[in-house]
């Protein structure tokens, strides 16, 4: 933690996007609604080494995204920004890089806060450096069907520095980085694997997918394979 005074918070939050879906967009929200961050950013990973290889492509996933979340004040309560850097970074798509690029664009005196849902922080100590992740930002994981956040579930050194690092929404945003918050009340049973396969069936997931997302792929013909 820092000794400034901290003048504006910013969450990020990473991912394929391989669709982006309702259930994205449902974190994003729960988290604006706890954190009331000043702006969320949108980060679609470039080359998500931990994955099986991308479905779309970064200027597809890209438009999805920009679809779902709108623009200044569109469907969320915060100005979003869409930030490419990880898609114009050839190397596997490393967060620790993103949020030591993030914290050298905004300085020291910004909360930053790096959103993501149970299933990553069941393994986040696979991530590159990732307790250098706390160097640059906070940490919150909201809970995801299937995905528990209990002791048994995550790892014992995930679930050490999280006990160690917990903070409350106010601590998280006035303070730059170095905190942990689990938000166990988020419930939606959406994901981008179960949205292609649906999409392969011929189904048009419409209770899965904002309505433009589902224009665009059907438009563009994507995962059709
Ligand atoms: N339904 C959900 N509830 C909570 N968090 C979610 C949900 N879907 C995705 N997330 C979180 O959003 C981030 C990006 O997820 P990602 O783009 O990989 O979607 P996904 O549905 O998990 O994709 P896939 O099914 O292809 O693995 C991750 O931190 C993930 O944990
Ligand atoms: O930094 C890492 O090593 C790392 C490993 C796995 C996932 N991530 C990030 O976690 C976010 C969600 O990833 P995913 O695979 O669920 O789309 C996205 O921003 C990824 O870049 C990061």
């Amino acid at each position: 933690m820092t000794g400034n005074a901290i003048n504006r918070c910013v969450a990020l939050l990473g991912g394929s996007f391989d669709p982006v879906h309702n259930g994205h967009v449902a974190l994003a929200n729960y988290f604006v609604d706890l954190i009331k961050p000043d702006e969320l950013r949108i980060i679609p990973a470039g080359n998500p080494w931990q994955k099986d290889g991308l479905h779309a492509s970064g200027e597809d996933r890209v438009a999805m995204v920009r679809s779902a979340f709108g623009g200044a004040l569109g469907v969320m309560q915060v100005p979003v920004n869409i930030d490419q850097q990880e898609i114009l970074r050839a190397s596997a798509t490393y967060t620790i890089d993103t949020l030591r690029a993030v914290r050298k664009e905004l300085g020291p005196d910004v909360s930053i806060v790096f959103l993501m849902g149970a299933d990553q922080l069941q393994h986040l100590n696979t991530w590159q450096e990732w307790q250098k992740l706390f160097d640059y930002a906070h940490v919150c994981a909201a809970s995801r069907p299937g995905f528990a956040m209990d002791a048994a579930h995550i790892p014992s050194d995930v679930a050490q520095e999280l006990n160690r690092r917990e903070g409350t929404p106010v601590q998280i945003r006035s303070t730059a980085q170095g905190l942990a918050c689990l938000a166990p009340n988020l419930e939606v049973d959406i994901s981008a694997t179960e949205i292609r396969a649906a999409l392969q069936r011929g189904e048009r997931p419409i209770s899965l997918v904002p309505p433009g997302v589902l224009d665009y792929i059907e438009q563009h013909h994507l995962y059709k394979s």
